[in-house]
């Protein structure tokens, strides 16, 4: 079977295609905008920048000029650009997305065709801009084809200079088919160097060597590619059995309000696991197990677990991790469900590892909850 013949070949490529622009457009956000002024609080507290409005306007005109009845679920909407604070905002994702959307075009298989470029630059007044945006609107859930999109997974890794994301997932029916993801600060190779955020170190950081793109189709593998060559290598994980758990690595979020670094720890012991863990911003975390830089990727919930994980964080990094040869479910080991709405509502927790010592891993998610008296989240 050649590529464009495999299933989901078309949604790959302008997946990629989208992803690409978009990562463009995030670089040079932060290579010459970020500022106080550049980002907004939003309603939830969390922060939002012109890089996460300005991509998803991206994403979503090229979505809509390819796919123009596929529904898509994403983080931000227009509302916070239409007021008097977020005008020059508003101002800045305009002038960024057209500048990314009319940009050269990107290296990007089988859509180098002037037409397509053509089609993708006729919408670009600002009404149009602010509309492609509201597209990611849709409620979700479990029949037909849809589109999730978090133009800037990791925002606040974004605006101290660490990991972020732009990640796209094509879900059908609840399932998802489709995730490709691009982490512009993530090294190449991952013996390089990342940004963590820290000036000083981060100062000696060859630029060059980083900006990655993963692509995952279900049943077809995992690949790498960096933003500027479209060669694919394949990654898988690193094989970890039983008896070498107690060597394995994992990774967390930076932030101790999104997962419990204090329960992760309990985890790390209970699996007998003395490697610190890497902490990092984003679905970055998902890819770098993918390609075996770590091995288990652990999100436990703080408190009474009453938040509900977003479609769009977890999408495109539980397909990467699959296809690479892990097993991701929630702290009970169930599957993810992404056909239950814009959020995991079924789910608490992610718990991602390779399937030869998955279960294990939930062995010790239990009892580390049942010992803080959180066993109501099991
Ligand atoms: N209380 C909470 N628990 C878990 N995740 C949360 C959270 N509050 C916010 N988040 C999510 O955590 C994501 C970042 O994940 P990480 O901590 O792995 O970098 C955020 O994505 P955005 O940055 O796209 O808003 C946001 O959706
Ligand atoms: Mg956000
Ligand atoms: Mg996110
Ligand atoms: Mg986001």
């Amino acid at each position: 079977m050649t590529k464009s013949e495999a299933p989901y070949a078309r949604e790959r490529s302008i997946a990629i295609r989208a992803v690409l622009r978009a990562s463009q457009l995030t670089s040079s956000v932060f290579d010459k905008l970020i500022s106080a002024s550049d980002s907004l609080t939003k309603s939830d507290k969390s922060p939002v920048t012109v890089g996460d409005f300005g991509a998803q306007a991206v994403v979503n005109s090229i979505l809509a000029t390819h796919f123009p009845d596929d529904p898509i679920v994403g983080e931000e909407d227009s509302s916070d650009l239409k007021t008097e604070e977020g005008k020059s905002i508003k101002e800045q994702v305009c002038r960024l997305a057209r500048e990314a959307l009319k940009g050269a075009a990107t290296n990007c298989p089988g859509l180098s065709g002037q037409g397509v470029q053509k089609q993708e630059e006729e919408d670009l007044t600002e009404e149009k801009l602010l509309a492609a945006i509201d597209r990611g609107n849709h409620e979700g859930g479990a029949i037909g084809r849809m589109w999730a999109l978090d133009p800037i997974d990791g925002t606040k890794g974004f605006l101290r200079g660490g990991q972020y994301a732009v990640c796209l997932a094509f879900i059908v029916d609840g399932v998802v088919q489709v995730g490709v993801m691009g982490c512009p600060n993530l090294p190449i190779s991952p013996a390089d160097p990342k940004p963590s955020g820290d000036k000083e170190r981060d100062a000696q950081v060859d630029k060059s060597k980083l900006g990655t793109v993963y692509v995952a189709v279900r049943g077809q593998g995992a690949f790498q590619r960096t933003l500027h060559d479209e060669t694919e290598t394949r990654i898988s994980m690193r094989s970890l059995s039983a008896s070498k758990l107690s060597q394995a690595s994992f990774c967390e979020s930076v932030e101790s309000g999104h997962s419990s670094h204090g329960t992760n720890a309990r985890i790390a012991e209970l699996l007998g696991i003395k490697n610190k863990s890497v902490r990092m911003d984003s679905q970055a975390k998902y890819a770098s197990i993918a390609r075996g830089d770590g091995d288990i990727y652990l999100r436990l919930p703080v408190g009474d677990g009453s938040y509900q994980e977003k479609i769009w964080d977890h999408a495109s990094g539980l397909l990467l991790v699959e296809e690479a040869g892990g097993k991701v479910t929630d702290l009970r080991g169930q599957a993810l469900n992404f056909g239950a709405g814009r959020t995991l509502r079924d789910n608490k927790g992610v718990v991602a590892a390779h399937w030869d010592v998955h279960g294990q891993v939930i062995e010790a998610v239990s009892k580390a909850l049942m010992e803080e008296g959180r066993g109501s989240l099991l």
